[in-house]
């Protein structure tokens, strides 16, 4: 048996996409299937699968969402996750590129953090990703050093360390393994963010993602990145007007706006790469 795959990413945060509109083909989409397919030898590669399904065919994880597109995402471990800022951007490309939305006009997408609006613009997309719930303090560490985070959720669970220096040959590391985290505060584990400046209202992070381990970006990590940064930057709470931020990933350049009214917009490239048969 074969089914259809596409192969898309958004600053190189790269995803297997699943065409399964009525829920009928991929079943419970299997842990071992999701990470066959993201295997980058032996299977198509990626940092995790977005299902393309109608929210009709999702069962209690739709019910309530007036959308009528629902991305079922998965880590590459198979694990689930909440919410995938560049993933839903790339679902919303493939979306307006299959004809299956109207791409002139605002596209809302259920997921399992509730129903996201996106707009495509030329090469960018972006996604309002609603509030961000800021936490308060905890603390990461690679190895012997230990730094500070700032616990912020973005529907999904993250830590952000601002840190002297992004360098793998620097206290960060290659980031091999997964940091070490307080468990008690991420009960379900965490993305962790490490955060240097690049300016004024610019900064540049690398990344450990839950259930992929090292990526080259991560939307929601950039969100919560931006939220923290404004914080240290004196910001109190939601600004009193829009404020945007550049956040510099590995795998490109991300906008990030935390706007008056307390949303905060994601906005980057999004693309669609390839496509094909797969028997994984
Ligand atoms: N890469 C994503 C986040 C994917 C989910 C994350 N690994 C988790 O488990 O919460 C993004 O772009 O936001």
């Amino acid at each position: 048996m074969t089914y259809p795959f596409l192969k898309g990413h958004g600053t190189e945060n790269d995803f297997v996409l699943l065409p399964d509109h009525d829920g009928s083909v991929h079943g419970d989409l299997d842990p071992a299937r999701v990470r066959a397919l993201c295997d980058r030898r032996a299977g198509i590669g990626g940092d995790g699968v977005l299902r393309v399904i109608r929210t009709a065919a999702m069962g209690d994880a739709g019910r309530g969402q007036d959308a009528e597109w629902f991305m079922d995402y998965r880590n590459s471990d198979g694990s689930v996750s909440e919410m995938c800022g560049n993933g839903i951007r790339v679902f919303a490309r493939h979306l307006v590129d299959e004809g299956l939305v109207d791409g002139s006009a605002p596209i809302p997408v259920a997921t399992r953090d509730g129903i996201k609006v996106l707009r495509v613009e030329g090469d960018l997309v972006t996604a309002d990703m609603g509030r961000p719930k800021v936490l308060g303090e905890t603390a990461v560490s690679v190895g012997e050093a230990r730094w500070p985070a700032r616990h912020v959720d973005m529907g999904n669970p993250h830590a952000v360390a601002f840190v002297d220096s992004l360098d793998a040959h620097g206290p960060v590391g290659p980031l091999l393994d997964e940091p070490s985290y307080d468990a008690s505060t991420y009960p379900e584990g965490v993305n962790v963010e490490f955060v240097v400046r690049a300016g004024e209202r610019h900064v540049a992070m690398r990344v450990h993602e839950r259930g992929s381990g090292e990526t080259r970006s991560c939307g929601t990590g950039a969100c919560a990145v931006m939220v923290a940064s404004a914080l240290a930057d004196g910001v109190s709470g939601p600004p009193a007007e829009d404020l945007t931020y550049r956040v510099d990933v590995p795998g490109g350049t991300l906008r990030i706006t935390w706007t008056a009214d307390d949303r905060v917009l994601l906005t980057g490239p999004a693309v669609v790469v390839a496509s094909g048969t797969t028997a994984l």
